[in-house]
């Protein structure tokens, strides 16, 4: 049973397929790395099929659809081919992310703004197969405006200028800018998640920000689980993640007192 708000866990599997790319192998499997994620407590499973099929290949859409016992969150670029997978996989949940071929990872979220009448017409076509759909955006108010207008239920704050902030002050600035925009957000309706370069050591300031769904984690997580298993890595971050809720509120309560 999911307690009520609960911070869920979505676990990105996508580094599960890196390794196996690697040499062209049939192992590491990502229907074995979901199922032991899901074992472990991961409450959904996202996976990135980019256009390069650098990690994560068709197979593994149409094998996991078939497979998870949580939710898949599908994580696409707003073109016609991954438009058209998503509407015959059908998963749950689809996250539109930009995508560039020469990005290393994900570099920035989704210019929603720019480019209205597109993204909506992509929300359109994938609600109407009932798959719940998020746009993967930057903390800006302005996006998360464009992102109601194009009438996506959720939004996935992008973490990552925070992930990456090299000094205390800007981790700071990039926190406070996320915290305002899930408030905004929420206060308008959306359902807010947040996501990209989470790890065991950044995450608890982000785990402990009010209004937020769930968080999507996956090369962090998969790095550990090199060294103590995915199960374990899973068991850690949820851990993690129900501590800094436990945190905030126990200073809830206290300030009630
Ligand atoms: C959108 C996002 O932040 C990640 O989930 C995305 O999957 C990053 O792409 P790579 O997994 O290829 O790094
Ligand atoms: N959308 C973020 C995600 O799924 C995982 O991103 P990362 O933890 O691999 O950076």
């Amino acid at each position: 049973m999911i307690e009520p708000n609960r911070l869920l866990l979505g676990v990105n599997i996508d580094h599960v397929a890196t390794l196996r790319q690697a040499r062209g192998t049939r192992y590491p499997d990502t229907v074995l790395a979901a199922a032991l994620a899901e074992e472990a407590g991961a409450d959904g499973i996202t996976v990135h099929l980019r256009e390069d099929r650098r990690h994560i290949q068709d197979r593994d859409i149409y094998l996991l659809k078939e497979t998870l016992q949580t939710r898949m969150n599908f994580e696409m670029a707003v073109t016609d081919e991954m438009i058209a997978i998503a509407c015959d996989v059908k998963p749950s949940h689809a996250c539109l992310v930009p995508e560039k071929r020469e990005e290393l990872t994900t570099e920035g979220g989704l210019d929603v703004l720019g480019q209205l009448d597109k993204i909506k017409a992509a929300c359109d076509k994938l609600a109407a197969q009932d798959i719940d759909v998020s746009l993967f955006i930057d903390p800006e108010p302005a996006q998360i405006d464009a992102s109601i207008v194009c009438g996506a239920p959720t939004i996935e704050l992008h973490t990552g200028a925070y992930a990456q902030a090299t000094t205390h002050e800007a981790q700071a600035q990039e926190l406070a800018r996320i915290k305002e925009a899930a408030a905004y957000a929420y206060e308008r309706g959306l359902v807010v998640n947040a996501g990209h370069g989470l790890h065991y050591h950044n995450v608890e300031q982000i785990a402990e920000i009010p209004h937020l769904n769930e968080l999507n984690i996956g090369h962090g997580l998969i790095a550990r689980a090199v060294f103590v298993g995915l199960k374990e890595a899973v068991r850690e971050m949820r851990q993690l993640m129900m501590e800094s809720q436990a945190r905030v509120q126990m200073q809830r309560d206290a300030i009630k007192r």
